[in-house]
This record gives structure tokens, C-alpha cells and sequence, in this order.
């Protein structure tokens, strides 16, 4: 417990405070941190929403939350009740500037001026610019304020500029808090400290040792209740714009000079403005989309993607591309990243392969060495090694794993990465979140695919619920070679 200090004495505002985020990650992650020593008991949560609630009935909504979405060793009455106290509720059209905004004002006003306020915004992104234009002519932003901003900010560069321009107009950059709740995993986080404290790791990462990566962020689960958002989204905008470019940058960019957000920042930016642009008519060879249809997941039968949605779609479940970062560093070393729903298994990691021995030594070549990231679940790192086979009198190679599980102390589950990112917005620490120039370099590379995928430029495949993805992700790589991490086992 002593681990965590406690923050400042703030108050959270969260826009969209009756919705499926709310419910199922903020409000729990608020709990936890309260449960850790973390939130001070001045502290004060103040929910706000359209849907007509009194106090007692919106603490009754997030009484059944915490229940339903907190582990069950984890949830507790008497810790409820604690969290409950300092949790508000104030109905509120925020689009419109009626007087429902003095009810907020007048809590808001109980506490001191300098209070640190963070209003965190888990509404749809077309409502931000109207909310925050509510809070500045209610005089509500203070210097205290900052603003969390959920995603997707935009579908592509026009509608991202409309959404950052509109907040920005309200607010500065330096109070702009976006979240990517890759960024507040501990493995995610765990790749700068593999990288950068280790020096035996650090002279290998570079093109001289290191011959392709691989970014994979697979799930079993389809598109749950979300059917509505994520058929105009799809997997490159939803997970491979945002989280796996992030964690991309994560493993490509040069050392900060230190871990202060402007240099971690700096650095992510210039490996996004150095991917290579995917060109129209290299779209079909350099991508891979598809959507899933009937399969077996985990042992049940679950529908196609199109017979979930009940209507025809052009929208991917799966995406992968050959991605290539224009650095020095970086030369001729192909990324692949993919992300796919209903896949055969959930499994977020990162494989760094590197180059064979270059030796004749043992008559044939040595297996490569091989690096995995295990974002989750298992979360940990793996080095294949070649030793000698000691079951044989001739002298033979055998790969042995070197695995370093990562664990909590005393066998905890890993705090949940909006824990980390919401304090963080309390603390005033933006390193984990994504500056306006980052998201605009992600869209500036991912809206030619985008856009050579409307025009159908790359066939839509198929591929059935609970396999790891179309046939032609595996060609993808074969080109070069290459294969994705579960077929090297
Ligand atoms: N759910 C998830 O797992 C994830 C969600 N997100 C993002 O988080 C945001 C919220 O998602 P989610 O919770 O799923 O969405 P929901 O549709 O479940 O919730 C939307 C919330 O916004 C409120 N709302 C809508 N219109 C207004 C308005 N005019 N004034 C005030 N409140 C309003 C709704 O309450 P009411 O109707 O009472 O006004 C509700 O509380 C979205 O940007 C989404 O992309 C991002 C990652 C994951
Ligand atoms: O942002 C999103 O992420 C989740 C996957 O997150 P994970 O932490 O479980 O890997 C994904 O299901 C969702 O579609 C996407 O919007």
C-alpha cells in the first residue's frame, strides 16, 4: 500500500457518467485507487448525464457497478460506502447551455478556487467541443482544470481537427489530456525499461541485430454491444491507429533524454512522421482486412460478423500491415502489426526476431533469437536462447526460454491501465497520454489505407471466428520470409 501516494485533494467531473465506460472502467478504477490510499478523502467524484437521477439513484447505479465489474475479492461494502460518500451526481444536457450548468457550478464552487478539477469526457467526441464550450462561458476552467479526452478523436485528419480544434479553442494543449489506455499498461511501459536499462538489450536494437517485429492485439470477443460504434470504425482506426502505433513507437523510437513528457513525446513523434506512407497502389500488398465469419470461440459457437450486425458491411475485424519505419535505425526492418475480434485466442505481445548467427560452426544455422513482450494476459518477457542439447553425446543446439514473468507483489492482478491514467491526470503527468501532433502523424499514415480500403483497392477476406485471421496474413509475411509468432512455436 505504501507504494501509492496519495494525490492532491480534486474534484473529477466525468461527462457521460450513466454510460458503459463509466460504469465498467472509470467508477472501478476510481474504487481501486481509493482502496490503495491514493484518493484523499476531500476528494470528490461528480457524475454528470442527461438521464434524470437524484443523488441516491445514480449511487445506487454505481453501487451495482462496482458489484457487478470489481473482482469479488475486491469489492467490499464497507469500501463502497466510503466511495459512494464522495461521489456526486448533477443532470446536466452538456450540449446545452441551460441552467443546468449553475447546479454544477454551485458544487464545484464549494470547494477551494485552486482545486485541482479534471473533466474527464466519456461522451461521444462530437459533444466535446460543445462541453467545453460550456464550461468556459459557465467559468469553470480554471488553471487547475485539465480536460481528459476519450477516443477516437476523429475517424480521420478532418473530423481529428475539428475535435482537437474545438477543444483547443477552449483549452490549451498542456491541459489537453488524451487517453490510450495502452499506454497505461505496465508491460506497454515495461518496453522503455527493457530498452533502456539494459544495455545488453540496448546495443542489439537496431537493424545490424534485429530482423523483423511483430505488434499483435488479438481478442476472442466480437464487437460486444458496440456493434453501432465499431461499424464505422474497424480495426485499423480502432486499435491500430491509436494503441499499437503507440506501442510501436514505443519499441522504435530513439532514447529520450529523460522521461519527461515533452522527450517521450518528441521521440514517438518523430517514428510516427518517419513511417514509410503506404502508397494506393501498394495498399493491396502492404494490408491485410478481413471479417470474421461463424466460428468456434473458447469452445462455443458464435455468428459472423455480419450476422451480428443484421446488415451488410464493408467494415474490417482484422487488420494487418507491413509497416516500415524510416529511420537509420530502423532500415529495411519490416514491422508487422495486426489486431484482430474473435481471434483463437486474447493475447496482446510484442516479438522482436533477430538475426541468425552468421556462423558455420554447428553445421546448420542456429535458431534466432527471439524476444516476447507478453502485454497480456501472462504478462511477462521471453528470450529464446540456443544451448547445447544436453540429452545428446554429439554436440547439438536446443532453444531454451528464458521467461521473466512480471507479477504484483504478493500475486495481485495488475492494476487496471485507467488507474494509472486517471491519477496521472490528477498528478498533472501527460507522458502516458497523446499529444495533438502524435494523433495527427497517426491519421496523416493511416488515412491512405483507409482510404485505398474504401475504394476497395484491398480485397475483404474472410476468416472464421476463432482462427488467427485470413490466409493472406500469412502471405504477408511470407514474402519476406517471415511468420507470425504462433506458427514459429
Ligand atoms: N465503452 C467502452 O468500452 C469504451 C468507450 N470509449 C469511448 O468513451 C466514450 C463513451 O463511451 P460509452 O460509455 O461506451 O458510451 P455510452 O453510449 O454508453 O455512454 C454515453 C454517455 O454520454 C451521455 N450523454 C450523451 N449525450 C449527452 C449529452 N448531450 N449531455 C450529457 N451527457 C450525454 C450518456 O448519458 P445520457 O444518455 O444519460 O445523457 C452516457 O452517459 C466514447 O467516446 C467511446 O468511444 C473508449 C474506449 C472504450
Ligand atoms: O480501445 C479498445 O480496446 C479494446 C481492447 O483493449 P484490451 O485492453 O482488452 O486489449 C477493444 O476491445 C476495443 O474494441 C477498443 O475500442
Amino acid at each position: 500500500m505504501e507504494h501509492f501516494q496519495q494525490v492532491e485533494p480534486f474534484d473529477y467531473v466525468i461527462f457521460g457518467a450513466t454510460g458503459d465506460l463509466t460504469m465498467r472502467k472509470l467508477l472501478p478504477a476510481l474504487y481501486n485507487r481509493m482502496r490503495v490510499g491514493q484518493i484523499p478523502d476531500e476528494a470528490r467524484i461528480i457524475g454528470t448525464a442527461r438521464t434524470e437521477l437524484n443523488r441516491e439513484q445514480y449511487l445506487e447505479r454505481a453501487r451495482d457497478a462496482l458489484q457487478r465489474f470489481l473482482p469479488a475479492d475486491i469489492y467490499n461494502p464497507g469500501l463502497t460506502d466510503r466511495f459512494l460518500g464522495q461521489l456526486d451526481y448533477v443532470t446536466l444536457d452538456a450540449t446545452q447551455s441551460g441552467t443546468d450548468w449553475n447546479d454544477l457550478s454551485s458544487l464545484l464552487a464549494e470547494a477551494p478556487p485552486e482545486r485541482i478539477r479534471v473533466y474527464y469526457f466519456a461522451t461521444a467526441p462530437q459533444l466535446y467541443a460543445s462541453i467545453c464550450e460550456n464550461l468556459h462561458s459557465h467559468d469553470l476552467i480554471t488553471p487547475q482544470s485539465r480536460v481528459v479526452l476519450e477516443k477516437p478523436i476523429g475517424t480521420d485528419m478532418a473530423t481529428a481537427t475539428v475535435i482537437n480544434d474545438g477543444v483547443g479553442h477552449y483549452f490549451p494543449e498542456s491541459q489537453i489530456y488524451r487517453i490510450d489506455h495502452y499506454l497505461g499498461k505496465e508491460t506497454v511501459q515495461n518496453i522503455i525499461a527493457l530498452r533502456f536499462a539494459n544495455p545488453l538489450l540496448n546495443a542489439a536494437w537496431t537493424k545490424d541485430f534485429i530482423e523483423s517485429v511483430q505488434i499483435t492485439a488479438a481478442e476472442t470477443v466480437g464487437v460486444e454491444g458496440r456493434a453501432s460504434y465499431y461499424d464505422t470504425s474497424g480495426a485499423l482506426r480502432d486499435m491500430i491507429q491509436n494503441h499499437l502505433l503507440q506501442v510501436l513507437c514505443l519499441v522504435a523510437m530513439e532514447a529520450p533524454d529523460t522521461l519527461e513528457a515533452s522527450k517521450v513525446r518528441n521521440a514517438k513523434l518523430a517514428v510516427l512522421n518517419a513511417l514509410r506512407p503506404i502508397p494506393e497502389d501498394r495498399v493491396a500488398q502492404e494490408t491485410v482486412r478481413g471479417q470474421y465469419t461463424a466460428g468456434v470461440v473458447n469452445g462455443e459457437n458464435v455468428p459472423g460478423y455480419l450476422e451480428e450486425l443484421g446488415q451488410p458491411s464493408n467494415t474490417e475485424t482484422y487488420a494487418a500491415v507491413r509497416v516500415w519505419v524510416d529511420t537509420p535505425r530502423w532500415k529495411d526492418v519490416p514491422f508487422y502489426i495486426r489486431t484482430a475480434k474473435r481471434s483463437a485466442k486474447k493475447v496482446s505481445e510484442v516479438v522482436i526476431n533477430f538475426r541468425p548467427a552468421a556462423t558455420a560452426m554447428f553445421g546448420s544455422t542456429p535458431a534466432s533469437n527471439r524476444i516476447v513482450v507478453r502485454v497480456q494476459p501472462n504478462e511477462g518477457v521471453e528470450l529464446h536462447l540456443n544451448v547445447k542439447n544436453p540429452a545428446l553425446d554429439v554436440f547439438s543446439l536446443h532453444t531454451a526460454d528464458l521467461d521473466a514473468s512480471i507479477r504484483m507483489e504478493g500475486g495481485q492482478p495488475f492494476p487496471d491501465s485507467y488507474e494509472r491514467l486517471l491519477i496521472d491526470a490528477v498528478r498533472g503527468n501527460p507522458v502516458l497520454f497523446i499529444r495533438r501532433d502524435e494523433v495527427e502523424a497517426a491519421w496523416r499514415w493511416a488515412e491512405p489505407v483507409l482510404d485505398a480500403w474504401a475504394q476497395n483497392k484491398a480485397p475483404m477476406q474472410t476468416y472464421s471466428a476463432g482462427s488467427y485471421g485470413p490466409q493472406q496474413a500469412n502471405t504477408l509475411l511470407a514474402d519476406q520470409g517471415d511468420k507470425w509468432h504462433e506458427d514459429m512455436e
